[in-house]
C-alpha cells in the first residue's frame, strides 16, 4: 500500500525544512514515497531505501528512472533491522542521516525508532506513516477490529505514547 497522496507534499516540506541530503526509508513497496523523497532532495542527495520485497521496488523503478532520480537511490533488499544494526556497528554512521521515513511493519516501529535516533543527526527528522492507523488510535477499544488490525493499532499507540515522552525528540 502506498502512503496517502497528501503525505507526499508534507514529506517534501519536512525534508526541505531540515535541508535533507542523506535520508533513509524503511518500507519502499513500489516507490511512491521514495520518488517523492528523491524529487525533494538536491541533485547529489542520497536515499538508502530498504525493503525485503525487490519485486515491488522493480515495478515502480521505471518511473524513478524516467524522472531522472535513480542515481539518488540505493536500494537495500533486506529486512530493515539487520541493516540498521550493521550501520550502527560503525560509529561513523551515527548522526550521518538528515532524515528517515518509516512505513513498514508497524510492530517494529519501536525497534526502528531506537536505531534511527542514533543514525539521524540532531536537528534532523524522523517521519512515521500511519500514526493514526485509520483513526483507530482514538477509539475507546479495539473490539471490532480483526487480529492484525488490533496488533498494529496497539503497536502504533505504543509508539505514539513513547514519542510523546521521548525527550530526545
Ligand atoms: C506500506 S508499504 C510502503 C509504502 C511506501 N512507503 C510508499 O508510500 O510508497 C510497506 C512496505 O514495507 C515492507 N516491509 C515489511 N516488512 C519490512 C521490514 N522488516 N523491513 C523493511 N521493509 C519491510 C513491505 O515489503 C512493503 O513493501
Amino acid at each position: 500500500m502506498l502512503c496517502a497522496a497528501d503525505v507526499g507534499p508534507l514529506m517534501s516540506i519536512h525534508l526541505k525544512l531540515v535541508n535533507a541530503k542523506k535520508t533513509i526509508e524503511i518500507g519502499v513497496y513500489t516507490g511512491y514515497s521514495l520518488l517523492l523523497t528523491a524529487l525533494s532532495l538536491p541533485k547529489d542527495g542520497k536515499i538508502i531505501a530498504i525493503d525485503p520485497d525487490r519485486e515491488m521496488f522493480e515495478l515502480g523503478l521505471p518511473i524513478i528512472k524516467k524522472v531522472g532520480v535513480k542515481h539518488k537511490v540505493d536500494f537495500i533488499n533486506s529486512p530493515a533491522l539487520p541493516f540498521l544494526d550493521k550501520q550502527l556497528e560503525d560509529p561513523k554512521n551515527e548522526g550521518s542521516f538528515d532524515s528517515a521515513f518509516v512505513d513498514a511493519d508497524k510492530v517494529n516501529n519501536m525497534n526502528y525508532h531506537e536505531r534511527l535516533v542514533k543514525l539521524v543527526r540532531v536537528g534532523g527528522i524522523i517521519l512515521y506513516d500511519n500514526t493514526l492507523w485509520g483513526g483507530t488510535v482514538s477509539w475507546k477499544d479495539d473490539l471490532t477490529l480483526d487480529k492484525r488490525m488490533k496488533t498494529i493499532r496497539a503497536a502504533v499507540i505504543e509508539l505514539n505514547k513513547y514519542l510523546a515522552s521521548d525527550n530526545r525528540c
